[in-house]
């Protein structure tokens, strides 16, 4: 990995960013931290509901542990590299000790295969980093935490939803989501707080997997088919006449028998304003499904800046923003709508999905058609070798990278309000982990031989 160079957390603060609504952030600090939902212990999985569930449990809220700055905005801009630090490093105060923020200052290395040094620790993950590729290491995702987790998705997945035939076993195995959750949610305060996360991660994969690519996708109609979907998150209000066949619509196929569920689920756990970003963080991602399908339909090669537009959507945006629920408390909605916030959380979305395109190259090279990511896109648009396409990608990655950095610590340095201070650490965390399971995913990716 390169050098990260001086931490964005250095840099000086913006007027504009330090202008940041004055009165949104007296309203916000009124506000502090309020949990949506509730930290308890390990459940096991609930008994298989009837066909259409009257509801999961709600999760028992109770206050979660966050560390309030001892410093107000005008002490934190007048040292903005020791404030800036302490945000990043993570809460360090009595009753913090279970917030286990992922991100390290330990120097990125390749993760070698094989057992770990201590003797109680968990055993790395085998996978290579992309040379080149500016990214923060994490620690290895707690093994028992993993397990549970993983057990309690397959269960939600054969006897909740009939997500997938036997012969997909290996593929849900393989792809590994309860290591890609633990790694992502380190704060999260229970297993049932995770599992929201993993029930829509695996309900988003089952819609891009069965209705756009691998497994029986297609453009031709995709529009309907992902607009009937969406009405298992947003649902339909319509007369008595005509809700009973939209209802046992939402059970006609394991992508909204998933969506359903998980949603069902993430509604119990959540406030209204929490469920309505995630449905419009989905009415983002749907669009950029089609944008994607459409191009491949007409057989369209975007300009590189179209593709990255495209790209912005069909986009894991849905989720590191959900980052507060699953922690188990709130980031206000007219704090998560501010421009600034709004300006980070895209540029870590498309930091964490250009990640994808790096480390799914090969297997998208190696799929039936062409398969745009962008550094097929680069070759064809900008006339350059495969090679020469790709580290031009790892360098536009890199840069969006840094420039999430940079936008992230001045808006923690202009606000700093604990759910925002939260909100954008949690984000950072799910890049970082998001990166982790990438990079470690063998049984998915493999590098290009570039190097
Ligand atoms: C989990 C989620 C919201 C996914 C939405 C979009 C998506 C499937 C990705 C960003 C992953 O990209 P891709 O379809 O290229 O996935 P693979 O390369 O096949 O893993
Ligand atoms: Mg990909």
């Amino acid at each position: 990995m390169p050098d990260p160079g001086p931490s964005p957390l250095q840099s000086s603060l913006p007027a504009a960013v330090a202008s940041f609504g004055a009165h949104v952030l007296a309203s916000a600090l009124a506000v502090g931290v309020e949990p949506a939902a509730g930290a308890g212990p390990v459940e096991p999985s609930p008994p298989p509901p009837p066909a259409l569930p009257t509801g999961p449990p709600v999760l028992t809220p109770v206050p979660v542990p966050v560390p309030v700055p001892d410093e107000g905005a005008a002490a934190a801009a007048a040292q903005p590299s020791a404030a800036l630090e302490r945000i990043l490093r993570g809460p360090s105060g009595l009753g913090t000790a279970s917030l286990h923020w992922a991100r390290s200052d330990a120097p990125a290395a390749p993760v070698p295969a094989g057992p770990a040094g201590a003797p109680d620790a968990p055993a790395p993950a085998a996978g290579h980093p992309i040379p080149g590729l500016y990214h923060h290491p994490v620690p290895e995702p707690d093994p028992v935490q993993v397990e549970e987790l993983s057990r309690r998705i397959k269960a939600w997945a054969l006897d909740e939803v009939s997500l997938y035939p036997e012969d997909w076993e290996d593929q849900f195995d393989g792809f590994s989501v309860g290591r890609y959750m633990v790694a992502c949610h380190p704060d999260a305060p229970s297993i049932d707080h995770l599992m929201l996360a993993t029930r829509l991660m695996v309900a988003e994969n089952a819609v891009d997997d069965c209705y756009c690519e691998d497994h029986g996708g297609s453009p031709v109609g995709l529009g309907g088919r992902l607009l009937l979907a969406h009405t298992a998150l947003d649902p339909l209000h319509t007369t008595k006449e005509y809700a009973p066949d939209w209802e046992a619509s939402l059970l006609s196929d394991a992508p909204r028998r998933a969506y359903r569920s998980a949603m069902e689920y993430f509604l119990q756990a959540t406030t209204p304003s929490q469920a309505d970003r995630f449905r419009h963080d989905m009415a983002r991602l749907h669009m950029g499904y089609l944008a994607e399908g459409a191009w491949a339909q007409t057989e369209y090669v975007p300009e590189v800046w179209e593709y990255l537009a495209m790209r912005q959507f069909n986009n894991f945006r849905p989720c590191p923003t959900i980052t507060d629920s699953v922690g188990g408390y709130e980031l206000p909605a007219d704090l998560h709508a501010q421009p600034a916030m709004q300006r980070v959380i895209a540029l870590a979305g498309n930091a964490t999905t250009i990640v994808n395109d790096l480390y799914s190259y090969t297997k998208e090279l190696a799929s039936p058609g062409r398969h745009l990511n962008l550094p097929v896109v680069i070759a064809e648009r900008e006339g350059c070798s495969d090679q020469d396409a790709y580290l031009k990608a790892v360098e536009v990655h890199n840069d969006l990278m840094r420039d999430f950095e940079t936008a992230a610590a001045e808006l923690a340095l202009a606000c700093p309000v604990p759910t925002v201070q939260r909100f954008l650490r949690g984000v950072a965390v799910w890049v970082d982990g998001n990166h982790y399971w990438h990079q470690t995913n063998t049984y998915r990716y493999s590098l290009p031989d570039f190097w």
